[in-house]
């Protein structure tokens, strides 16, 4: 093992780009799909594994939305984030900010209520068993309509206490930022905070309207922010924290090889950039696996992924002791390996 694969092994980090429905595995996938009777597509754990080849953005959401149907329950929901926290406990990961989606449930007949209790209470007893903090964010699909996100906002009122924010997800171009920015001002009113995609296949102007309108306080992507100088600029003047997904992008063609990802050219600027892994079992890897292919491809330097790390931390909604405590073991591990 390379000594930056041992230092990122090693690192405390944080996950803030995770759509826990693209951590749904596809034995897991057979698991639900016989406890509650759905007929799936595939035959095999094999034939789903092949069918995860994507040429853009929309031919994964087709399959992932299809992979959907197979959680209905309460308890399928709770399995499927328990299962995600255990998983990333192996990668070091202590605090995690997940989306989800609950339209992509609601329009197949599952209660709002029993997706967001099933999350919730699989992050609470995950978070106790391996140690991890989280929080949630309710992520609108960006394909349905102002009025469809409106609905879905009243939907989570009575869980208010316990939802970080809004995000932005699905199918990016034809639908702009600009699109749900009543339903943003409506939930910022009721004290949550905003999330975007952005700039992950559409252009520079969906990131500034993100920024203008969403009033965005973190960016998802932001990819093709990098084709416009001054949006940069404000990136780096403003401290927008970024949410990359090195395996995300290569797997959905946004980059054609990893040596393509942005995260260098965004440290490089100076920007405030994490990595992560966006929907771990449909491109391939979790967070480590993410870290340690893009270090690969990019030749990071050990202070590359302390600043990408550190980014990850800072840029989390922790409380500041929880903060302090994860920074501590940060220190610690880099003193260990200096
Ligand atoms: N990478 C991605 N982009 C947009 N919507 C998504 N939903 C799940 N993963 C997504
Ligand atoms: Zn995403």
């Amino acid at each position: 093992m390379s000594d930056i694969e041992t230092l990122i092994r090693a690192l405390p980090k944080t996950e803030l780009h995770l759509h826990i429905e693209g951590s749904l595995e596809p034995e897991q996938m057979f698991e639900f799909a016989e406890r509650n009777g759905v007929d799936l597509a595939f035959d095999s754990v094999e034939d789903i594994r092949a069918a995860y080849e994507f040429n853009n953005l929309q031919e994964f959401l087709d399959l992932y939305y299809q992979g959907m149907s197979v959680l209905q329950t309460k308890q399928d929901f709770h399995d499927l984030t328990f299962a995600y926290l255990e998983r990333v406990k192996v990668d070091n990961c202590r605090h995690v900010e997940i989306f989800f989606d609950p339209q992509g449930h609601t329009e197949r007949g599952v209660p709002f209520n029993d997706v967001i209790e099933g999350i919730l209470s699989g992050l609470e007893e995950g978070g106790k068993a391996f140690g991890i903090t989280s929080h949630l964010i309710l992520s609108f699909l960006r394909h349905l309509s102002e009025e469809d996100a409106f609905k879905t906002l009243e939907q989570a009122e009575p869980y208010l206490d316990r939802i970080l924010g809004v995000g932005l997800d699905s199918s990016e171009v034809g639908h702009p930022p600009s699109k749900f920015e009543r339903v943003f001002a409506k939930a910022r009113e009721m004290g949550l905070k905003s999330f975007a995609h952005a700039g992950e296949e559409g252009p520079p102007e969906y990131v500034r309207e993100a920024l203008d309108l969403l009033k965005i306080d973190r960016l998802d992507h932001g990819n093709r922010a990098l084709e416009d100088e001054r949006l940069v600029k404000r990136l780096h003047d403003e401290k927008i924290v970024l949410t990359s997904c090195p395996l995300s992008n290569l797997k959905l063609c946004v980059i054609d090889d990893l040596k393509d990802s942005p995260l260098k050219i965004m440290l490089e600027a100076g920007l405030k950039v994490t990595v992560n892994s966006d929907d771990p079992s449909y491109f391939g890897g979790y967070l480590n696996d993410n870290y340690i292919a893009a270090a690969e491809a990019l030749k990071l330097t050990k202070d590359d992924i302390l600043t990408l790390v550190r980014n990850g931390i800072e840029g989390a909604y922790l409380s500041e002791d929880r903060r302090g405590h994860i920074l501590t073991e940060f220190d610690s591990v880099v003193e260990r390996h200096s």
